[in-house]
């Protein structure tokens, strides 16, 4: 009988045992199988340089590309150039004869569809996007021994302010992370390139003098995003200070326009309006104005443009520092803040329907009451003079979003 039942009792631990195996190794099978674990907005790096280091016909076209064709132009790669300032930088270099390659990791964050359709966009003019992602240092390093690239348009990043609370390590992955992974091929490239980068008019954070100033205080951050973006331009200081790479921040002020960002307030609220779905209109405590200092994209572009026409060459190669480079930061905004209500009150009359407004509470969630640029630096340094006002530029957002999306069926994302 005892004999009989440690029998069974050691049948019943193998069974258990085995089946404990199975288990474990259908789980292991599962996290190094299943593509990017950690969030739906960062994309696998490894993965897609595979897919992209692919052969000669590859570097070809990475070549052909990054070619200049104009006298004096230069070759540029940009980095996000399948978001929204990414593709209009690439196609405003490329009318002008510069060599330009786009890198994007098409990443989820908003519907990827739009994202393609940048790219096809940018196909037609002869831009390339490399699909792969800035963390991954060995399909940069390839595309920098394939092209010497003379700048970097650096764009690619985690973007929006209310999101980092919902996934805040994209943020530290591509706005940290990513921007360093760039960095570090950029100091031992020879020739090293000169960078611009986007950085962000929320590093003005809780500040309360306005307009912003570059020289004001920027270390009192509303949100992650905001923080990681100030961190950058820390970040920006020290690979001048060892390595004389040549860097210029711009701290862009919510930008707007055709080919716009999903995400954004004025984007949906068109796309809600159509709808007839209410839209949440912020204000801050005692019924105070939340304001922004909305830009359009072509004066955007034209900042973005005249500061990489104006950065000094790098001062190092292959990691090492020959004396002093350029470092600057430009805030790029429009200097006439605008109230949120009057910009949905501004979409009303060139959609010709009327909001659903709902009037509601700043939440605490990222957001700072209002942002307002002083440009007089970039004005001096870069000849930026921003043209477009808050109507006319939406009066051509809105006239592309209805020929995109077909008066907003389409956007059912
Ligand atoms: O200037 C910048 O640096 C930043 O501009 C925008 O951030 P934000 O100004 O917050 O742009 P939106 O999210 O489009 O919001 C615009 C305005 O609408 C308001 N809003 C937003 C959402 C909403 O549901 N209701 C609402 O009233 C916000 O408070 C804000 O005043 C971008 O999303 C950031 O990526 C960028 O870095």
């Amino acid at each position: 009988m005892k004999h009989i039942s440690k029998q069974r009792v050691y049948s019943s631990l193998a069974k258990i045992a085995f089946w404990s195996f199975m288990f474990l190794g259908l789980i292991f099978i599962f996290f190094f199988r299943s593509p990017s674990s950690s969030s739906s907005a960062t994309s696998d790096p490894s993965r897609r340089s595979l897919r992209t280091l692919a052969g000669p016909a590859w570097e070809k076209r990475v070549r052909a590309s990054a070619r200049i064709r104009s006298r004096n132009g230069i070759s540029v790669l940009v980095t996000g150039a399948a978001g929204f300032v990414g593709t209009h930088v690439s196609a405003a270099l490329k009318r002008r004869g510069d060599g330009v390659l786009g890198l994007d990791n098409f990443n989820h964050y908003y519907d990827p569809s739009l994202k393609l359709a940048r790219q096809a966009l940018l196909e037609r003019s002869g831009v390339y996007i490399v699909e792969g992602d800035i963390n991954d240092e060995k399909l940069l390093r390839k595309l920098f021994d394939i092209v010497a690239f003379t700048h970097v348009m650096h764009l690619a990043a985690q973007a929006g302010v209310r999101y980092a609370m919902e996934n805040p390590s994209s943020y530290v992955h591509s706005n940290i992370a990513g921007l360093v992974s760039l960095l570090e091929v950029c100091k031992s490239a020879n020739p090293q390139p000169a960078i611009v980068w986007a950085s962000s008019s929320s590093v003005y954070g809780l500040n309360t003098k306005v307009p912003f100033s570059e020289k004001d205080r920027s270390d009192q951050p509303a949100s992650l995003y905001a923080a990681t973006k100030k961190a950058g331009e820390e970040i920006a200081h020290t690979y001048n200070h060892i390595y004389g790479l040549s860097l210029t921040g711009l701290r862009f002020f919510t930008v707007y326009g055709p080919w716009g960002r999903p995400d954004m307030a004025y984007f949906f609220f068109t796309k809600d309006i159509l709808k007839g779905k209410s839209i949440p209109i912020f204000e801050a405590s005692d019924h105070g104005t939340v304001a922004r200092d909305f830009t359009y994209i072509d004066d955007i572009v034209k900042g973005c443009l005249a500061a990489l026409d104006t950065a000094e060459k790098s001062t190092g190669s292959g990691g090492k520092k020959r004396g002093a480079a350029q470092l600057r930061v430009f805030n790029l905004g429009n200097t006439s803040p605008v109230p949120v209500s009057d910009l949905v009150s501004i979409l009303e009359k060139l959609l010709k329907v009327k909001a659903k407004r709902s009037i509601m509470k700043m939440p605490r969630n990222g957001d700072v009451q209002f942002t307002h640029a002083n440009i007089s630096y970039a004005q001096r340094e870069l000849g930026y003079k921003p043209t477009t006002d808050l109507q006319t530029g939406l009066k051509k957002f809105v006239r592309w979003y209805l020929s995109y999306y077909g008066g907003g069926k389409k956007s059912d994302q």
